[in-house]
């Protein structure tokens, strides 16, 4: 990895009209990347891209020149962090950071990045790219980008219940307060009142990393998409104990529990007399995503009790659009709230951090980027050494997960 270093103080190797700014997230077991390119020119023309802004709002302005560009994202496994370098270092994104506006002769580059990573790798990012990262807070920059992703992102959030995945209506006059629950490796939960009026109210250890982490000692897996994929084909049942299990094959009805609620999460494999071999992985695999969802879903329902939430948005990568994963939560909050409180997902689930950080930008001066929250379809304005960007997040991402923005430039 030593030949990254050489590269490392160019800044001026950035040709000035490619804009293209980077926000990292270094997480327990992901390394988010939030970037904003503008488009090669001869990617699109001139009139597509005019097209493209007149369709977007009466704020247009033709007479200006237009640039296309996209709000990327991407994602590496924190134990590849060498993968994560090599591919900032290949898109030269690391210097689409910022210059220390004190030390106006420094040509010290600053990165934005949140999580524990920012912390633990600092010396590596040095190092490999000779950047320095400017560490923002985690949960504050979980809440920035919760905020901006509700407020600004048409068909964000979304319910998801009996297989049915329904756009939520989000009025940005009426969001607060909510609760949101990031499940990471572990999960945070947020009660949020505010543009950064927040307290982290609670959180567990048994989260994402969990499931991950017993679902590959236990079934061999080799990632953690097929340890998902996985969990479609089981039966949980075969290792969960069930009321019905404990009381004949009958609900208990005084108490509110029907024979098939899960009485006990993997309750069958102290009484029957048989070892890992003898299990299916699938069954193990929908087990033990059962009962962390589950767990999940309960402990959220009653933070969101203690302090009167109505709304939980559930975000973090754990979730990863997964249909049961998300249906579990949701039965596991209607059930406990007896239909009283909602859960939500958001589309851009482990972004968050990220685009929080991405948008801290906006607390540099010169030379830096601000991010501005402008109505309607331009909910994004980030300005750069002159340039004027607005990014219009459509909601229409690709499979690569980017967002598609116009630019002007002034
Ligand atoms: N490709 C993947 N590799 C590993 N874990 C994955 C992957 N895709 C989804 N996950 C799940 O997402 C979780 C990580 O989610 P996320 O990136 O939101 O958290 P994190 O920032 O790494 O953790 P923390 O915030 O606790 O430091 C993993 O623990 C795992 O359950
Ligand atoms: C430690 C963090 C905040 C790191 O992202 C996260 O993994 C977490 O919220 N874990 C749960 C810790 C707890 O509250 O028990």
């Amino acid at each position: 990895m030593d030949h990254l270093a050489h590269v490392s103080n160019q800044p001026n190797s950035q040709p000035q009209s490619q804009i293209s700014h980077l926000a990292l997230d270094i997480g327990g077991s992901l390394i988010k990347l939030v970037y904003f390119c503008r488009y090669d020119d001869n990617c699109r023309d001139d009139d597509e891209l005019r097209s493209q802004n007149e369709s977007l709002g009466s704020e247009s302005d033709n007479s200006r020149p237009v640039l296309g560009g996209k709000l990327h994202f991407a994602k590496f496994e924190t134990s590849k962090i060498n993968d994560c370098l090599e591919f900032i270092h290949s898109m030269k994104l690391h210097l689409g950071g910022f210059h220390d506006c004190t030390a106006p002769s420094s040509d010290k580059i600053f990165i934005k990045a949140t999580g524990g990573g920012a912390y633990k790798f600092a010396d590596l990012f040095k190092e490999k790219l000779g950047v320095s990262l400017d560490k923002e807070d985690e949960m504050e920059c979980l809440v920035t980008g919760a905020n901006f992703l509700l407020k600004a992102v048409h068909q964000e959030a979304f319910t998801y219940l009996d297989g049915q995945k329904e756009f939520a209506q989000i009025d940005p006059n009426d969001l607060y307060p909510y609760l949101l629950v990031n499940i990471g490796s572990g999960v945070s939960m947020i009660k949020v009142d505010g543009d950064g009026k927040f307290e982290r109210v609670s959180g567990t250890s048994l989260g994402g990393g969990t499931f991950w982490g017993l679902g590959r000692l236990l079934t061999k897996c080799k990632n953690f998409d097929e340890l998902l994929e996985l969990s479609h084909q089981g039966n949980n049942r075969v290792i969960d104990m069930l009321v019905g299990d404990i009381y004949g094959g009958t609900d208990y009805a005084k108490i509110g529990l029907s024979a098939t609620t899960i009485a006990s999460s993997f309750g069958k494999a102290i009484s029957d007399n048989k070892g890992l071999v003898d299990y299916k992985p699938e069954d193990i695999s929908r087990s033990l995503l059962r009962m962390i969802s589950n767990n999940i879903g309960q402990i959220s329902y009653l933070n969101a009790l203690r302090f009167g939430l109505k709304r939980i948005f559930f975000a973090g990568f754990f979730i990863r659009g997964h249909a049961y994963t998300m249906d579990t939560i949701s039965v596991a909050v209607n059930f406990w709230s007896k239909g009283e409180a909602e859960a939500m997902f958001l589309r851009h689930e482990g972004f968050l951090g990220a685009l929080g950080a991405f948008m801290s930008y906006e607390k540099q001066c010169l030379d830096g980027l601000t991010v501005n929250k402008i109505p309607q379809r331009f909910p994004i304005s980030v300005s750069s050494a002159g340039n004027k960007i607005y990014c219009s997040m459509n909601g229409k991402s690709n499979d690569n997960e980017s967002i598609e923005c116009t630019v002007y430039r002034t």
